[in-house]
């Protein structure tokens, strides 16, 4: 072992990857002298962590302030301790951007991975893992896998349907380990959280990408920060790339909870028209309004349609509760559908209530780690 060196000029910039408990583990910035060979800090690289990384506390004044450190979060980093492996945040850098489910700072892509065939390509699932995906403002890139299961010419409609839709979408087959080195130069340096249904790989890409993550494919357990108590518990794994990734804790069908005006942007394809277009009315829906720049003329309109329902249905709903006097209560039929039902006793919005509680635990976990 090298004896380490402690970098003088400018300040140590670094990413926070995971928060235990009063620590964060904050992985440094390359320039600053990790991954750059005059530099052998200790700890020394160990495959699960294979640029060291240091075990940081917050600051007093950070606390005092009330500034919270999130994973994703670039933070400047005082006083390290490279011999013990420790240091304490001074500092959080600006978010570029922020995303509450899961809860991570500054993720450049949004990686959905969806599988052609063994769970069946469901058009309106995807549709919305879409729409959520792009409500969060951050790219979203479409990997399709176990294309090892259909014939080029099955792809090729896939791939034509998609087209229409705004998307292009790399095919992939981690059994056959078909453009997965595409999928680790997508990734590498960026920041990327995969979601995607139950199933389709996700477990057996990251196991590719990530190296001794040991994730058991196909079990309930042991699962990168999934499972049964770990939807609260985020973390950003290392790839060999140099990216940076999260796994969403799984969900199959997610809530779409923007305001119905606002899904429209959502669709690429539809958004294209509105970029060249306006129509008649400001508040169009496009629904059936004259002189609509939208129109009905398009593949994902009827998802458009039922989706726009959901929410407006939701918007209601929300609206009710407020009103003391509110006579409806919402039933979910699951697949992310509601029914709404005269209310019998004064219950909780079951749907909101799980995620409050989520959200709750979330909170609870933030304060035990302050
Ligand atoms: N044919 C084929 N099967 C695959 C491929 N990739 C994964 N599988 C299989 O698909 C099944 C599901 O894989 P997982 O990696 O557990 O899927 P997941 O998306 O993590 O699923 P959840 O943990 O339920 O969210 C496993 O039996 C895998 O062996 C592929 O490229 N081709
Ligand atoms: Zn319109």
């Amino acid at each position: 072992m090298k004896g380490y060196t402690v970098p003088t000029a400018g300040q140590l910039v670094g990413t926070v990857l995971a928060v235990q408990a009063n620590f964060y583990r904050v992985q440094l910035d390359g320039e600053q002298g990790i991954g750059n060979k005059e530099f052998d800090f200790i700890p020394v690289p160990s495959p699960q962590y294979p640029v060291p990384n240091l075990l940081c506390t917050r600051r007093t004044r950070l606390k005092k302030i009330g500034q919270q450190v999130m994973v994703g979060d670039r933070v400047i980093v005082e006083e390290p301790d490279w011999a013990g492996g420790r240091g304490a945040i001074a500092e959080v850098l600006p978010r570029q951007s922020e995303l509450d489910r899961p809860a991570i700072a500054n993720v450049h892509q949004i990686l959905l991975v969806f599988a052609v065939a063994d769970p069946p390509l469901e058009p309106v699932q995807l549709s919305r893992f879409l729409i959520k995906a792009e409500s969060t403002g951050v790219d979203v890139l479409l990997c399709l896998n176990k294309c090892d299961l259909i014939s080029p010419q099955e792809q090729q409609e896939i791939s034509d349907h998609l087209f229409a839709w705004g998307y292009k979408p790399l095919f992939i087959s981690v059994q056959n380990e078909i453009n997965i080195h595409q999928v680790d130069e997508y990734l590498s340096n960026k920041v990327t959280v995969i979601a995607g249904p139950s199933g389709v790989g996700k477990s057996s890409l990251i196991n590719g990408l990530i190296p001794d993550v040991n994730l058991r494919v196909g079990e309930v357990s042991g699962k990168l920060a999934r499972g049964r108590h770990t939807t609260r518990h985020v973390e950003l794994f290392e790839m060999r790339s140099g990216g940076l990734l999260a796994d969403t804790p799984g969900f199959n069908q997610p809530d779409l909870d923007s305001s119905p005006e606002e899904l429209i942007y959502y669709f690429p394809e539809a958004r294209k028209r509105l970029e060249v277009a306006s129509c008649r009315f400001s508040d169009c829906l496009h629904r059936d309004e004259p002189d609509c720049a939208v129109g009905s003329d398009w593949e994902r309109y009827e998802h458009y349609l039922e989706f726009l329902d959901d929410m407006i249905a939701y918007q209601n709903y929300l609206k009710q509760q407020a009103d003391p006097e509110s006579t409806l209560k919402l039933k979910s039929k699951g697949k992310g559908q509601n029914q709404y039902e005269p209310k019998l006793e004064s219950k909780k919005y079951r749907r909101v209530s799980r995620r409050v509680q989520v959200q709750n635990l979330q909170d609870l976990y933030t304060e035990t780690e302050e």
